[in-house]
């Protein structure tokens, strides 16, 4: 069944609390013996969230869990039948690690579900609070998005639909700027190789921690001009960006290769349907007097150190 608001703010709580804690316990994967005892009370802290993410979430992997046992003893009952939707939960408690010739356990379950909904939700709306923030501080730009919108949608649409946002080139450059200029993870995460490796004049050792700088990677003056400006159009007029990096690797806010985030494409199109639709009902502009600032904060993701206050006015129907 779909969860209640209040189960939902259940989950978000816990999620919430754990990332915004998290630069806090990063130094606890050093010397765990020894912050074990100095930094006691960091330790209890992480335990306590933890335990505050279990109790949240362990209740629904065993719901589905006995969901999906009753589905094999009964097969044919009306219940069973109407169980079509997949959960990410289901795919994990059938998953078989290879190696190990064992299944997932709680524990683990709880782990990747919890990256998944904090990988899948704060870099998506920190990159969208980023690029509406561009959108009031610039507003030709936010006024040449909404002129393509208006040449696409059709009279009498009340809102942009998937299909009409490929034919808005624009607006897939505004979000490909969006993620150059202010990716939401800095650093993609750590990777290793499996036997030593020299690239260039370094030798990378077999299973040493590789943290790739990607914010850096797309302000490199070198292959981008004027890099810490915001100017989507750099992103028109070339043959589609590619952003996996099988061609060419300029910035990687997805990392690349066979580790690329799971939820590139789904983010790309979450992210140009509420821009599109966002700007469509709405003008945005700086609040009187305030310029928006565009320092940097770094929580789980890097935020908007003041966040976005910006006046909205709706558009009458007409102009679309
Ligand atoms: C603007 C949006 C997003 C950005 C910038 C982003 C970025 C990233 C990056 C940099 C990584 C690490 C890649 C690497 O190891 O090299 C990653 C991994 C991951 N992302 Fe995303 N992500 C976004 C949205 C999403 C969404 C919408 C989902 C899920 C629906 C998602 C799920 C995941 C998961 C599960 C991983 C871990 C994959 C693994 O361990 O191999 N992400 N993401």
């Amino acid at each position: 069944d779909k969860l209640d608001e209040n189960q939902i703010k259940k989950i978000e709580e816990a999620e919430h609390q754990l990332l915004v804690n998290l630069h806090k316990f990063s130094i606890l994967n050093f010397c765990p013996r020894v912050t074990k005892i100095v930094l006691r009370k960091r330790w209890e802290e992480l335990f306590h969230l933890r335990k505050c993410q279990e109790d949240v979430l362990i209740p629904f992997i065993r719901e589905r869990k006995k969901a999906k046992e009753k589905r094999l003893r009964e097969p044919n009952m009306e219940d069973s039948k109407d169980e079509s939707v997949l959960s990410y939960v289901d795919t994990l408690l059938d998953l078989q690690l290879p190696d190990e010739k064992r299944k997932l356990n709680e524990l683990e379950i709880v782990s990747l579900c919890s990256e998944f909904l904090s990988g899948g939700t704060d870099t998506t709306t920190t990159t969208l609070q980023w690029i509406m923030a561009n959108l009031v501080k610039y507003p030709q730009i936010q006024e040449k998005l909404f002129m393509e919108i208006k040449g696409v949608v059709r009279d009498g649409e009340e809102k942009i639909k998937e299909d009409d946002l490929k034919q808005i080139p624009y607006l897939k450059a505004i979000i490909l700027e969006g993620l150059r200029r202010h990716p939401p993870l800095h650093f993609v995460f750590p990777h290793a190789v499996t036997e030593d490796v020299v690239v260039g004049d370094y030798v990378i050792p077999k299973e040493a921690a590789i943290v790739i700088n990607a914010a850096e990677m797309g302000w490199d003056p070198k292959v981008w001009e004027d890099p810490m400006s915001f100017n989507p159009s750099r992103f028109l007029n070339k043959e589609t960006f590619d952003m996996t990096g099988r061609r060419e690797i300029k910035m990687m806010p997805f990392g690349v290769g066979r580790r690329i985030c799971p939820g590139y494409a789904l983010s790309m199109l979450h992210m140009e349907y509420f821009v599109a639709n966002l700007v469509s009902k709405y003008e945005w502009k700086a609040v009187d007097g305030d310029d928006v600032d565009l320092s940097e904060k770094q929580e789980f993701t890097m935020v908007m150190k003041n966040p976005l206050q910006a006046q909205l006015s709706l558009r009458s129907k007409l102009n679309l």
